[in-house]
């Protein structure tokens, strides 16, 4: 069945949880696919795992369409959520409507997300009504890391907490069809998911929330830089690879791969006439 905005509020209506797992290229979002996801994000934290970048300041709107158009042609019922990376919104809504469309056209997102919330609702209600699905994201929303000083859990005063409602209402107001929870306390998390008619997709931000996001590198346990507390590696992937790296290394040292099975053959006669 086809994901599509329509999936996200029936879901949030029926009490049923919403997976996303972010992906960055054709090969991931096909298994993704065939496993039965909702929805990928082609994240701009493809800047940290693709890239090798320290955060993700860097990304560009030719990154996100390079690696969404590989998604997209990896998936036909899974949703295809790109983000929207650092100042390609937060110039204005002009700006926002172009690179929100090149997104949608080149690189065949199914929506946008963007990070921020009363801040950014005049771009959110302009990208929506263009007639392209916005989810938007609040908490810890790392193309701010630097006014934050790090990569530190949002909403925990009084006011902090108080201002993300808001923040969560304007957004839904806006026109929203769901809000990433990054990093906020899970009590928080659980009292804006039963304020909202739109779906809250959780990461770092408890089971209350309508759904979850990991990245997938992290839940596979292929990334290393840092692990948020939020992370469980549901694989070891990363141990899995370095040991077939390594068998392969040996194997071509030892002139034991490739072995008859994997080589070709030419008939005789033609290789009698080559000596
Ligand atoms: N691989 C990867 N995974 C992510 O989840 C992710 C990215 N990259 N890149 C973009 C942002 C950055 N993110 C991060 C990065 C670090 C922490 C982190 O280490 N947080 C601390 C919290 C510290 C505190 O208590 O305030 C932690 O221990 O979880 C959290 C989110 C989430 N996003
Ligand atoms: C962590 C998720 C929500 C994200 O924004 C990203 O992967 O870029
Ligand atoms: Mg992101």
């Amino acid at each position: 069945m086809k994901n599509t905005v329509r999936t996200f509020q029936m879901a949030k209506e029926k009490g049923e949880k919403l997976t996303m797992l972010t992906a960055y290229d054709y090969s991931t979002a096909r298994l993704m696919e065939e496993a039965g996801i909702n929805a990928i994000l082609v994240g701009d934290s493809l800047g940290n795992t693709m890239l090798g970048y320290e955060d993700t300041i860097s990304v560009t709107v030719e990154d996100m369409i390079h690696h969404g158009a590989a998604v997209a042609r990896g998936t036909s019922d899974t949703m295809v959520v790109i983000d929207m990376p650092f100042m390609s919104y937060q110039t204005g809504t002009r700006d926002a409507l172009i690179n929100a469309g090149r997104l949608m056209k080149e690189g065949r997102a199914g929506a946008v997300k963007l990070e921020g919330g009363a801040s950014v609702c005049p771009q959110i209600k302009a990208i929506t009504e263009a007639g392209i699905p916005v989810m938007a994201h609040l908490g810890l929303t790392p193309q701010s890391v630097n006014a934050f000083g790090g990569n530190r859990v949002q909403g925990k005063t009084e006011e902090a907490a108080k201002k993300l409602i808001e923040d969560a209402l304007a957004v839904q107001e806006a026109g929203a069809f769901a809000v990433v929870l990054e990093c906020i306390p899970e009590k928080l998390a659980k009292i804006v998911t039963e304020k909202l008619d739109i779906p809250t997709i959780g990461i770092g931000a408890g089971a209350g929330c309508d759904g979850q996001i990991l990245v997938y590198q992290d839940m596979l346990g292929m990334f290393s830089d840092y692990v948020p507390k939020f992370v469980k590696k549901f694989a070891n992937v990363g141990d899995v690879m370095k040991q077939a790296f390594k068998d392969y290394i040996s194997e071509v040292s030892a002139g034991t791969y490739p072995a008859q099975e994997h080589t070709f053959k030419i008939d005789e006669d033609v290789l009698e006439k080559l000596y």
